[in-house]
């Protein structure tokens, strides 16, 4: 793993010359991607860190706490995914009341230029920073200029003509559309979590199912879904399941409450306890949840669900 320095007095004094990017890069999509690989071919070229800067916690849940959105990458699975893009280290700005309240020149001149040594600076055209976001990419390329680091302004991504953007993924995914969701990611919408022991209803009366711990990031719509479920991340290969999953209240039984439930499709035994990672994908919504009459009714229904997603999986795999 690469090294992660949260707050900038985690850092070593000798941290720069490095050539960075700065955002959320929640969700680390085709654009933030696109941004991270351009970061690292000039870090290689000229001998320094590639660096990806984050913040902690999302601006939004530090400055509009009830607006906030729920995150599509928890910090952990961001910095998985961005550890995956080949930079060398990530910084986590710790975003409190005295980072919110720098203006544009302190930022860059203390954060940027003193704690981080940045040379090179990688963004999209709609990076905004300073207080109150006062300042955009034309005053960085100025403060570059002044002060001797070299910007780059990257055009927006676009994929099946969308504007790439977390806030375009989040809506995506919490009206259940994968499908898009997966085209701006690159990958399919997943979320890490754990097991938790279920009510054993599942196991006696329906199908077996693994229980997903709490999840604190962004779920899809609730629903029934097409997924994949991969055990142990830390195992390499983790072990792959197809699956189907059931995300919401279960209105069948009343007062179940919220619950996320994988029935694995192609089951085979695998050693795993209440620490192992799971990685559960979203691939494809099949219907929204009901409320039965019956267990029995409910069990035809899952019969199906199952069946579908076999269909699903006979058709994706050659
Ligand atoms: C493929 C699948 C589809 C499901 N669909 C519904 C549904 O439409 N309505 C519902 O109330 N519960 C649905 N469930 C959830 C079951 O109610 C759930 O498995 C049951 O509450 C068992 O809970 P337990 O695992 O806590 O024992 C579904 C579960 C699966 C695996
Ligand atoms: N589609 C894109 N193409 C190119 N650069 C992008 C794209 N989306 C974001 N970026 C850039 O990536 C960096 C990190 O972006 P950040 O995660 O803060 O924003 P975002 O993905 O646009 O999210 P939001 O939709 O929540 O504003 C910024 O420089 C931003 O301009």
């Amino acid at each position: 793993m690469i090294p992660v320095y949260r707050g900038l007095r985690s850092l070593p004094p000798d941290f720069g010359p490095a050539v960075a990017a700065i955002g959320n890069f929640d969700g680390v999509h085709l654009g933030h991607r696109e941004i991270l690989s351009a970061v690292v071919a000039e870090a290689r070229q000229r001998e320094m860190k590639a660096v990806a800067i984050t913040f902690d916690p999302h601006p939004e849940q530090f400055l509009r706490p009830d607006h906030a959105p729920g995150l599509l990458t928890p910090m952990d699975h961001r910095i998985r995914l961005l550890s995956e893009t080949g930079i060398d280290a990530v910084v986590i700005l710790l975003f409190d009341e005295a980072l919110a309240r720098l203006t544009a020149r302190q930022f860059v001149e203390w954060v940027l230029g003193d704690a981080l040594g940045i040379a090179g600076l990688h963004e999209g055209g709609n990076f905004r920073f300073g207080n109150k976001a006062e300042a955009g990419v034309l005053e960085l390329a100025d403060f570059g200029r002044e002060l001797g680091f070299r910007l780059t302004v990257h055009p927006a991504v676009h994929t099946h003509g969308l504007e790439v953007s977390s806030s375009a993924i989040r809506e995506m995914v919490s009206a259940g559309d994968m499908r898009r969701a997966r085209w701006m990611l690159g990958r399919p919408f997943s979320i890490v979590s754990t097991q938790k022991r279920d009510r054993g209803v599942g196991s006696q009366l329906l199908v077996p199912t693994i229980n997903f711990a709490a999840y604190e990031g962004l779920v899809p719509a609730y629903g029934i879904y097409v997924t994949q479920l991969r055990i142990g991340q830390n195992r390499r290969p983790a072990r792959c399941f197809q699956a189907v999953t059931s995300l919401g209240m279960r209105p069948t039984f009343e007062g179940a409450g919220f619950s996320i439930e994988t029935h694995i499709l192609n089951f085979e035994p695998v050693e795993m306890d209440e620490t192992t990672p799971l990685e559960l994908e979203f691939l494809v919504r099949l219907r929204d949840e009901e409320k039965f009459d019956s267990t029995e009714a409910l069990k035809v229904q899952i019969m199906k669900d199952i069946a579908r997603a076999q269909r699903y999986f006979r058709r994706a795999t050659p």
